[in-house]
């Protein structure tokens, strides 16, 4: 498909040039960046309807602040491509998310426009206010703008940002993106509260709280402030909760009228004291009918065709371990009452959304809230309900002392579902699963599993299920499976105990869930050196499978662990183990294969795991070496 035609943006080489242009010509300029945004994404996909909602946002800010000395933070950063496209980074924009390319997220390494990287929610708040305070000590910065979608705003760390940039009364700025979209609807009283902020303002009202913002507006926009303000306050003057926590609010605005965002930002810019929100009510998908009419408006898509808006769907040979498990907990909840689901807004990426189908009264999507979402599944627990916690391993990470202080210390059986484990792939470093397993296997008490295919997932649902004398997770990566028959019901594992899928003599490969396929390649290309190789499935970081890993050890020349997670992680637990029981002392021949120290950058799935040192060619490297050394 031809690029669109941009002159004017073809002659935009960054933010600089946006201050020379005419507001009329920067709506035009929006929307050939609105073109172009869809253009790109059509050829790499990736955060459509997250970018699409915030093009007139990103050129106004870039037309009335100073970037890059002032310093702009797009929360989350899914909905960058606009800035990136208007910072100097068009031309690199078709490389998006892939291999070497560029980020989907804003980060450091890649801009001096992107001053605070990003990707997991909530953070930017925090983050102007520490641009702010900085600046206010004499470094060389200038204005703080953070971007917070309604989503993202329904975190506990954006209160606790504003609660403390309220009370410093520092001067920033805080633009509330509220399309009234999550990934999946927004859930929460926040998001109601929003609604009625916005229910009865008409579009071209402004609601300033300080009668000086309002007053130095242009006249049908300062009329129609005040009587926003007595539409939604009752009282001339009221305070809205933004104000309560020391921030001037004004709003709603169009987020999509260049001239009412344009003079908005001006006015705050030209005014402001202390930290001021501008809410902006604008449409996840905006100016691309096929993202505005998806129920998920397009958050996240493959490549697709312009005209039509049909994404190009990969081929699959297996069912997705996240469609597996989202069966299996359904298929549990119909059998036992106790069962419940929490997610952090994520209810079809996890696969909850197939029990919420079933049983909406016991599945709770909580908001971006996984500290919560812990802490609220561990009371639910201690009452008796069997509560599954459903997130991604890595914001999982999000509610770690609520995994210590409320869970492991108090015994509480909590079933922690663990999808996204290992490598993602497009979404790069941010969202790697790489840490849980350490961070786990650590704690008192805790159970800690992994899949080491489709099969062994549906008998981890099963034996969580039935587990109740503590805290129990699995882990399980993105994609589909390895293609083995899927039993239903699941069979209740016994606790600590692996298998062995296929015996040799010389070697063996302990391998911790799901790169257990790429174990049995490399079996099969040693097999064809002449080497003979046990593979076996740990299946259990915590409690380990000590007979095994003895018997291994002791019935072969060398043992090498393999696991889709950091050192620290399950081969901490056998070394540990190995080291305590005296097996290095009786010469035992060890090597682990986990994810390198260092962070693996975005490309697909299978070349994270080739730059990472992992693939089945890596393993039968590490094997030959492992056994010179063991028979020198
Ligand atoms: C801590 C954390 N949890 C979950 C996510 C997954 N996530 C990415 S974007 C998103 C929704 C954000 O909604 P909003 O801020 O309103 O932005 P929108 O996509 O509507 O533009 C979620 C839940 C995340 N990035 N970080
Ligand atoms: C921005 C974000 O954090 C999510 O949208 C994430 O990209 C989802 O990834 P999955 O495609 O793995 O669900
Ligand atoms: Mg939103």
């Amino acid at each position: 498909m031809a690029h669109p035609a941009t002159p004017i943006l073809d002659r935009i080489a960054g933010p600089a040039d946006l201050h020379a242009l005419s507001d009329a010509q920067l709506a035009l300029l929006a929307k050939e960046v609105r073109a172009e945004v869809i253009s790109v994404v059509s050829e790499t996909g990736g955060h459509l309807g997250s970018s699409l909602g915030v093009v007139e946002l990103a050129v106004a800010i870039h037309a009335v602040f100073d970037t890059p000395r002032d310093k702009l933070i797009w929360d989350v950063g899914h909905q960058c491509y606009p800035h990136k496209i208007l910072t100097g980074r068009r031309d690199r924009m078709r490389s998006l998310r892939q291999g070497g390319g560029i980020s989907g997220f804003t980060k450091r390494s890649e801009s001096e426009y992107d001053p605070f990287g990003a990707a997991h929610s909530s953070t930017s708040i925090s983050a102007a206010l520490g641009f702010a305070v900085a600046r206010d000590l004499g470094m060389p910065t200038g204005e703080a703008i953070a971007v917070i979608g309604d989503g993202s705003i329904t975190a506990g760390m954006a209160y606790e940002a504003m609660n403390n940039a309220g009370d410093m009364h520092k001067r920033l700025f805080v633009i509330l993106n509220d399309n009234d979209m999550s990934i999946a609807p927004p859930v929460g009283a926040m998001s109601r509260y929003l609604n009625q902020l916005n229910n009865g303002a008409p579009f071209a009202a402004l609601r300033a709280a300080a009668e000086g913002i309002e007053a130095s507006l242009p006249g049908p926009l300062r009329d129609g402030a005040r009587r926003a303000r007595q539409l939604i306050t009752g009282i001339p003057g009221g305070g809205t909760l933004f104000e309560e926590l020391g921030f001037t609010y004004i709003g709603p605005i169009d987020g999509h009228d260049m001239a009412q965002v344009l003079a908005t930002l001006r006015t705050a810019r030209a005014r402001a004291t202390g930290p001021v929100m501008i809410h902006a009510l604008t449409v996840k998908g905006k100016g691309y009918p096929p993202a505005e009419h998806a129920l998920d408006k397009y958050h996240g898509v493959g490549r697709f065709d312009v005209e039509s808006g049909t994404q190009a769907k990969s081929k699959s040979n297996a069912p997705s371990y996240t469609g597996v498990f989202g069966t299996a907990l359904a298929n549990a909840a119909a059998l036992d009452t106790r069962i419940v689901a929490v997610t952090a807004a994520m209810p079809s990426g996890t696969g909850v959304d197939i029990m919420a189908a079933k049983f909406p009264a016991r599945v709770f999507d909580v908001g971006i809230a996984e500290q919560h979402g812990v802490t609220f599944a561990a009371a639910m627990a201690a009452a008796g309900l069997r509560p599954f916690v459903a997130i991604y391993s890595t914001f999982l990470q999000r509610g770690y002392d609520q995994i210590v202080h409320d869970v492991a210390l108090q015994g509480l059986p909590v079933r922690f579902a663990i999808d996204r484990a290992g490598l993602v792939g497009q979404d790069g470093a941010t969202h790697a699963g790489a840490f849980d397993v350490g961070f786990l296997a650590d704690l008192p008490g805790m159970v800690v599993m992994a899949a080491g295919d489709e099969a062994d997932l549906v008998h981890m649902v099963a034996t969580a299920a039935a587990y109740d004398d503590g805290p129990i997770a699995f882990r399980y990566p993105r994609g589909e499976g390895r293609g083995v028959e899927v039993p239903s019901p699941g069979e209740i594992l016994p606790i600590g105990k692996g298998r062995v899928l296929r015996q040799g003599d010389d070697l063996a490969l302990l391998s911790f869930g799901a790169h257990l396929g790429e174990c049995l390649i490399a079996a099969d290309l040693l097999e064809a050196d002449g080497i003979s190789v046990t593979v076996a499935d740990a299946r259990f970081a915590k409690p380990l499978d000590t007979d095994l890993i003895t018997q291994l050890v002791r019935h072969h020349k060398a043992v090498i662990t393999v696991e889709q997670g950091s050192a620290g992680g399950f081969a901490a637990q056998v070394l540990h183990y190995l080291a305590n029981s005296g097996g290095f002392d009786r010469g035992a021949v060890v090597r682990t294969l986990t994810l390198p120290d260092r962070f693996i950058e975005q490309a697909s799935p299978a070349a994270m795991y080739l730059d990472a040192g992992m693939t089945a060619q890596d393993i039968r490297l590490l094997a030959q070496t492992t056994l010179q050394a063991a028979t020198a």
